[in-house]
């Protein structure tokens, strides 16, 4: 038998969309998956491997090739740059990236302390908008830095907007569209191109 396709999946929110679609593509997946421990996982009957990564960590596995392909937010792909074939939108977690603050304030001239999960994205937008700001990395609730007075604005993911509403903070900028994606390892796009090709396909008749 050839070998196993790596498919790398993002634990957290992404995955059981992301698996539900390669359900409705007709692969042949267990119906449930203990992603509490188990961090790999084969499915002999369909010759694939299932590696379960941290989402920001996907494009890292699929850059160095250990995993053939995998699942990503596009706001990951942004913030990463790493060298991958971005092969389709999935359309599936969707969301948007924007900046946010208390309300009815505007952002000081000298460099304004942005907090944020996403260090490249932010300054990259600032930076072709002329603005020099200062970018203050944090991993998580984002949305206390305003209202603890560590940032004057952040930039993070907006779904629902709930959590800003509840931390009474509004949106000021649209930053860009986030949905995942499918990506690829440029080497195994080329050597297991069949197969890559023909899941794009079955996935892509699946895409709402
Ligand atoms: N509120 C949201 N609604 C929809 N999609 C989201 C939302 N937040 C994040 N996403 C998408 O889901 C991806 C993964 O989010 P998730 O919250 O599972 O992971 P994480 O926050 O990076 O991980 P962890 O919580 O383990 O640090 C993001 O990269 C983004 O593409
Ligand atoms: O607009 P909403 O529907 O409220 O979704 C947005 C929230 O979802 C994400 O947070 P997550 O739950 O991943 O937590 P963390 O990033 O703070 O760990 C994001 O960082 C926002 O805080």
């Amino acid at each position: 038998m050839n070998e196993p396709l790596t498919i790398a999946m993002p634990k957290g929110r992404i995955f059981e969309e992301a698996y539900e679609l390669l359900i409705q593509a007709n692969f042949d997946l267990p119906e449930t998956i203990d992603l509490s421990r188990k961090l790999m996982f084969e499915v002999p009957s369909e010759n694939i491997r299932f590696i379960l990564a941290k989402p920001m960590d996907v494009p890292t596995y699929v850059e160095h090739g250990v995993a053939d392909i995998g699942i990503a937010g596009k706001d990951t792909l942004l913030e990463q740059q790493r060298h991958v074939h971005e092969l389709l939108d999935l359309k599936i977690s969707t969301c948007h990236i924007a900046s946010a603050g208390l309300p009815n304030t505007v952002l000081d001239e000298i460099a304004p302390r942005i907090a944020t999960k996403y260090p490249n994205i932010a300054s990259a937008y600032y930076r072709e908008r002329g603005e020099q700001v200062e970018i203050i990395g944090l991993n998580g609730s984002i949305e206390l830095a305003p209202m603890i007075g560590l940032a004057d604005r952040i930039v993070d993911i907006v779904s629902t907007g709930q959590t800003l509403k509840e931390n009474g903070l509004v949106e000021y900028e649209y930053i860009t569209d986030v949905s995942s994606r499918l990506v690829a390892n440029p080497a195994s796009y080329r050597m297991k191109n069949e197969r890559i090709t023909d899941l794009v396909k079955r996935l892509k008749a699946c895409v709402k």
